[in-house]
């Protein structure tokens, strides 16, 4: 973990990362209700909003559209991936370099580990190489921690989550993005064994916009610095009325009753 406060992937300490890798991590069924959002443009144009701190998208995705966004959003650059496609144990193909990531403007790079799985010792091996070769750039790297595997039937249970927690402080991310443990108190033990890195909640699936909000609220008061969220955003009609709740919540700690209502 080195220090990333003043990234620009920050803001007052915290992220709200924009993800859109669905495409190719559950393929085009993510856009059947929002087909527009198949253009990543549409996406890139929600991301210029002053509460997104950045934007997760793969190598290909970057190359085509990050040149017209570059002043008005940062990079994340996402190194590996799967297709839904993939019938195997969890692992993820290392796609992009950090050299690449670098040439194209990335402001920092994720990459997902599947703590459990059978693939674990290359998928942190590939993980020490890109840790290693992205502190030579001073990039900020996020873990997509997502354990699972055979041996994992529920990979959100409390332990399980901060078990993902403490493996990424341990293998050197700077942040690590989680999925929601059910609770409050299992978010909050779940960043106590993060230390003092910076824990940021997965969106998961699109929920109503107080049940979501409602989530992000126990997230913070549990200690957590954000959240990285692509279809709980996009998916939606209004994207920009949600992030302008989500940085209410986010930012400013206000309670989700109190978003909704500021945003109406
Ligand atoms: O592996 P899963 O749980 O199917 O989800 C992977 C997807 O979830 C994310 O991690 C977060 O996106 P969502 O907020 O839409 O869940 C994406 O980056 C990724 O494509």
């Amino acid at each position: 973990m080195i220090p990333i406060d003043d990234s620009p992937i920050v803001r007052d300490g915290k992220s709200l990362i924009l993800a859109m890798d669905h495409g190719l991590e559950h393929g085009p069924v993510d856009f059947e209700d929002v087909p527009e959002k198949l253009d990543p443009s549409t996406v890139f144009e929600t991301a210029t909003h002053d509460a997104v701190t950045a934007m997760a998208v793969q190598k290909g995705i970057a190359e085509g559209y990050y040149p017209s966004y570059e002043d008005d959003v940062n990079l994340l650059l996402k190194l590996n991936g799967t297709s839904n496609l993939w019938m195997g144990e969890p692992d993820s193909a290392v796609n992009c370099s950090v050299d690449y990531a670098a040439e194209l403007g990335a402001d920092a790079l994720g990459f997902t580990v599947y703590g459990g799985s059978n693939h674990e010792i290359e998928m942190v091996e590939e993980f020490r190489d890109a840790q290693e070769k992205g502190r030579e750039y001073d990039l900020p790297m996020v873990m997509w921690s997502y354990p699972r595997g055979q041996g994992l039937k529920n990979d959100t249970k409390p332990s399980t989550i901060s078990y993902a927690t403490r493996l990424a402080l341990e293998l050197g991310a700077d942040i690590a993005k989680v999925k929601y443990p059910g609770s409050k108190d299992a978010m909050a033990h779940a960043v106590k064994c993060a230390g003092d890195m910076k824990v940021v909640m997965s969106g998961g699936s699109k929920t109503s916009d107080y049940e979501f909000l409602s989530t992000v609220e126990a997230v913070i008061d549990a200690g957590a610095k954000g959240l990285a969220v692509g279809r709980n955003v996009w998916q939606r009609e209004d994207p920009t009325r949600l992030l302008d709740a989500l940085e209410k919540v986010i930012y400013e700690e206000e309670t989700a009753d109190a978003a909704l209502e500021a945003t109406e």
